[in-house]
């Protein structure tokens, strides 16, 4: 199906489907290798399509695939043509535009100043306004993604250098965006001014590196040196590495998520371990819902910090009640309604000599439509628990994601049906609780500040930190708390 609609997209997704990471590397011989290993440790982020497009001082080489980074990018006679010192890449989730070809990144276009490759992880809440504006002015797009408006508004930017277009670009973009670009003067990255998702620099001797996230630094031996700044642009070229800030400064509201689902618990967000992060949700988690119960028991694998820190916290021994298959993927690529239940059940089974007439506890980081919950629940009966008790590492989410993540329309999402106790009863649950917003917020540290929140927790609240435009153009009205990014 054809569509630029993000609320629209044709896949009945029932989960959170992740959302995007990038990988670039400035400065090193066989680039593109070093992009396609980093790629593969942010795999967790997009597993629909993968990316990699390489200068060589002359030229762009670009391959795209379906699929994952194994499988199209350990081919060498792929690799030996991505040639050059510098490459970016890209792993997708979908958010606007068909799970196709033609959408998957980097974008690449050549325009009058020369080729202009982009990579994006985010999502434009304007996208599709601004598409329209263009196509009237006769841009002609070559894909339904959001971000292939950044191209064009660069394109048609009346400024000067490259830089200055972009910056044009950006100026007229709503929503979030974590970008690598690459041209022939450089690599650029940025961040919204918000900082909505994330993005870390490295270094790997002489050469420059970004990425989505820390594993994939640490995947080729490469040191952390800092975040990419919300609203910084930092571009690296022969002259070296240069910061540009030229959006008016606010408060920067990185996603909540990032800590609870989306980031690997070996990478480190925003200076701090997302293990660390889980293992304090879940002993918040502890401390809010307590229960009498025999053992914790996690539903992997994203449960497994969350329910360690909970095990900790009450006392109440970890045990592995429930095993997974490590040759199942993640449960919501799977295309079809029935082959989705199905995988479901493939990739998790009770460790039933340990669970047989005891009381459980279940810890799952959280329930979107519900069907993970409502299987392993019974699963858990079936393998003769006594009790079932729920604890979710996140409030209930209750609102659509549209920075990035590819979250199930509203009425789809279980906690924006039906209250905590229906729900209880809807997944059959001896009882059922969610963290708090203010405890989860405990957990990373701070106090949430209710008048101007410090992160963008909108899935959970409703609150979103930018305009929404197409949505309201698809409403006709204007949603929900609205707040200008700058
Ligand atoms: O309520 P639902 O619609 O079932 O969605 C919520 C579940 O989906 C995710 O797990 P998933 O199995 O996708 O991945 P994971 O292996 O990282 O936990 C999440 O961790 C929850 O377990
Ligand atoms: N999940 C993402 O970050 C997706 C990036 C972009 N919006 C796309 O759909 O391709
Ligand atoms: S709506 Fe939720 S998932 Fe999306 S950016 Fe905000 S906190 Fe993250
Ligand atoms: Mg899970």
């Amino acid at each position: 199906m054809l569509t630029t609609n993000p609320f629209d997209h044709g896949l009945d997704g029932d989960k959170l489907r992740e959302e995007c990471g990038v990988f670039g590397i400035w400065g090193a011989d066989n680039a593109a290798s070093f992009v396609a290993l980093g790629l593969h440790a942010l795999q967790h982020r997009g597993q629909e399509a993968a990316g990699i497009t390489s200068f060589d001082g002359h030229n762009f080489h670009s391959h795209r695939a379906m699929g994952h980074v194994a499988g199209n990018f350990d081919r060498e006679e792929v690799m030996r043509l991505l040639s050059g010192r510098t490459a970016i890449g890209h792993v997708r989730y979908s958010t606007t535009g068909e799970t196709a070809l033609r959408n998957v990144q980097p974008l690449f276009g050549d325009l009058a100043q020369g080729g202009f490759a982009v990579a994006h992880n985010g999502n434009l809440s304007n996208a599709m306004k601004l598409r329209r504006t263009l196509n009237r002015r006769g841009s002609i797009f070559q894909s339904t993604s959001d971000t292939e408006v950044i191209i064009h508004l660069v394109a048609t930017s009346g400024h000067g250098s490259t830089l200055e277009r972009l910056t044009e670009a950006l100026r007229q973009v709503e929503g979030a965006y974590s970008l690598l670009i690459l041209t022939e003067e450089g690599m650029v990255a940025c961040r919204d001014p918000l900082g909505i998702r994330p993005l870390v620099m490295g270094k790997l001797g002489e050469s420059t590196i970004f990425a989505s996230e820390t594993v994939a630094l640490d995947v080729i031996g490469a040191t952390y040196i800092r975040d990419v700044d919300p609203g910084e642009l930092v571009v690296v070229n022969e002259g070296g590495i240069r910061s540009f800030r030229p959006f008016a400064k606010v408060e920067a509201r990185p996603c909540i998520f990032e800590h609870v689902y989306f980031s690997r618990p070996d990478s480190v967000a925003e200076g701090k371990s997302v293990y660390e992060v889980r293992k304090n949700i879940g002993a918040e988690l502890a401390i809010e819902s307590p229960v009498e119960a025999d053992y914790v028991v996690p539903v992997p694998d994203s449960g497994v910090p969350a329910a360690i820190g909970f095990s900790q916290q009450s006392g109440i021994p970890f045990e592995l009640g429930i095993i997974r298959s490590h040759y199942v993927g993640r449960t919501f690529i799977q295309p079809t309604d029935g082959i989705r239940h199905l995988g479901v059940k493939l990739k998790h089974n009770a460790n039933s000599a340990l669970i047989d007439g005891k009381k459980i506890v279940l810890i799952d980081d959280s329930i979107v439509r519900g069907t993970t919950s409502v299987k392993i629940v019974q699963m858990m009966r079936d393998a003769g628990a006594r009790e079932v008790h729920m604890r979710i590492a996140s409030p209930p989410t209750r609102h659509s994601c549209f920075y990035g993540v590819d979250t199930p329309e509203r009425a789809k999402l279980l906690a924006a049906q039906m209250s905590v106790e229906a729900m209880a009863d809807y997944i059959n649950a001896d009882s059922l609780a969610f963290i708090s917003i203010d405890g989860l917020y405990r957990a990373l540290g701070t106090e949430r500040d209710h008048d101007k929140p410090q992160r963008c927790d909108a899935c959970f609240t409703g609150d979103y930190p930018t305009l929404l435009t197409d949505l309201a153009e698809k409403e006709g009205a204007i949603p929900l708390s609205l707040v200008a990014s700058r």
